[in-house]
């Protein structure tokens, strides 16, 4: 995506939940006048293989080692997220929780806890 919208600290920390508002918003939309909407109508599988094809996209620039093309994916990726989680009814604010939930948990700590497969 072009980098058109300059945006302060303050505008770009709330950017993932203006653009879920703006998909949001798409639900419904003309197929031909927005991607989201498009991408909505296309159904379920469609959007899941593209947020999987962004995310191998993103994994390629990673071990490329092309900092401004992972920057870009990760947009991609970002967005398609977004497009998932509107189709799915999830609120980012269901994320964030989840995120603070596991907050001070180390990785290591909780995959130790996890029970063992009994095979
Ligand atoms: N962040 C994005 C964004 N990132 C990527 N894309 C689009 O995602 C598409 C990816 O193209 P691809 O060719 O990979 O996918 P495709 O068109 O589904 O093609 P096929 O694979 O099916 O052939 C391109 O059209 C990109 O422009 C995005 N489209 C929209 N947004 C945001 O969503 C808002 C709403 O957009 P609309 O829904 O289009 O109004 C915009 O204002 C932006 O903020």
């Amino acid at each position: 995506m072009p980098q058109n919208n300059a945006s302060s600290p303050a505008t770009r920390k709330d950017v993932l939940e203006r653009l879920y508002h703006t998909v949001m918003a798409r639900k419904g939309a003309s197929p031909s006048v927005s991607h989201s909407a498009r991408l909505m109508a296309r159904g379920r599988s469609k959007i899941a293989q593209k947020f999987g094809e962004e995310a191998v996209e993103c994994v390629i620039e990673a071990i490329k080692g092309d900092r401004n093309g992972l920057i870009s994916e990760s947009a991609d990726v970002l967005y398609h997220l977004i497009v998932m989680w509107v189709d799915a009814g999830i609120d980012p604010a269901d994320v964030w929780e989840e995120l603070a939930r596991r907050e001070g948990t180390s990785g290591i700590e909780e995959k130790a806890s996890r029970p063992k497969p009994s095979f």
